[in-house]
């Protein structure tokens, strides 16, 4: 899947990832109100109308991107009808041949691990049948449990060609309360960074392994040095846009052959209608106001790398 989402990146010249993280307060009035003309201000009503926004996002963005990145706690704050929504977005991305990033964050107990990586990248038996759970391409793990929590990630992905992102250094605020602290004198996320690389040296891909890291956009100096310490890993990198990441932040998340990291966006191009820069769309148009915001983000991040 690793050189799938290369092959994507290179073809459509655009190392982003837009973010379906909808929240009932982005999706326009027109699509709640027809969500709920037709199954009640319920769950499941929320959950249509999720559905219909992100769909109509896709359509106006899926020829111009490589990738997707749900974010399954948007989905599992509607319950069970939200967890059919994040299934019904990852099937629809898919019939698009769009590389699908799980954005679920799971690492565990090594038991425990290796069920989360059947539900989001595995399959799994059901007496003589076998079903594919979720079906994603990509999942992000959590490494905090150390490497029996991991291992079982890695173990389905090399079985069913799937990969990871794993959590190096995040772009929250507060994410050098534990992962910048010192141990030897190397910050920890520099020790998880080279356990990353050992990880992915076992995983090589064509060009990049299928085991990557997740690099906040807000922390560029930091994504340098990491940059170095993981070469043949991709970077995912979120935090552009509504957490304030800007392309010229982001040139040193890149190797020098152009490629390496992938940037998300999640905010800044599904709410995008929101935004005065695209307010001329108007809330009807919002899947063209994303679009025209995909088109921005594609045109600052090559020119930053153009400018290098
Ligand atoms: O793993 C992630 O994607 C992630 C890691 C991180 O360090 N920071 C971060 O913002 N994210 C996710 O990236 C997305 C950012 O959304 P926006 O700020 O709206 O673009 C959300 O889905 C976050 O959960």
């Amino acid at each position: 899947m690793i050189n799938k989402l290369v092959e994507k990146i290179k073809k459509t010249g655009a190392p982003i990832v837009v973010g379906l993280d909808p929240m009932l307060s982005y999706i326009p009035q027109h699509i709640l109100d027809k969500a709920y003309a037709e199954y009640g201000e319920t769950l499941e009503g929320a959950a249509e109308a999720v559905w219909q926004f992100n769909k109509e996002i896709v359509d106006k963005t899926y020829d111009l991107i490589p990738a997707v990145k749900p974010q399954i706690a948007m989905y599992e704050q509607f319950g069970i009808p939200g967890l059919e929504a994040f299934k019904k977005t990852v099937d629809y991305c898919k019939s698009k041949d769009l590389v699908i990033i799980g954005d679920v964050k799971r690492g565990d107990i090594g038991s425990t691990s290796a069920a989360y990586a059947t539900g989001h990248l595995g399959k799994i038996k059901v007496g003589s049948k076998e079903y594919v759970p979720f079906g994603e391409d990509f999942a992000t793990v959590n490494p905090y449990l150390g490497s029996d929590g991991v291992n079982p990630f890695i173990d389905v992905c090399k079985e069913e060609k799937k990969g990871l992102f794993i959590l190096v250094k995040t772009s929250n605020p507060s994410s050098g309360e534990f992962q910048d602290r010192l141990i030897d004198g190397r910050p920890l996320y520099e020790l998880v960074g080279e356990k990353v690389a050992e990880w992915g040296a076992e995983c090589m891909g064509d060009e990049y392994s299928y085991i990557g890291a997740v690099v906040g956009a807000t922390y560029p100096e930091m994504g340098k040095v990491l940059r170095k310490i993981m070469p043949k890993s991709y970077i995912l990198v979120p935090g552009y846009g509504a957490q304030g990441g800007k392309g010229k932040d982001l040139v040193h998340f890149f190797n020098e052959d152009g490629l390496g990291a992938i940037v998300n966006s999640s905010r800044g191009i599904i709410a995008a209608y929101k935004q005065e820069a695209y307010a001329k769309f108007g809330a009807e148009n919002f899947g063209d106001a994303s679009r025209a915001a995909v088109e921005a983000m594609i045109a600052d991040i090559s020119g930053a790398l153009a400018a290098k």
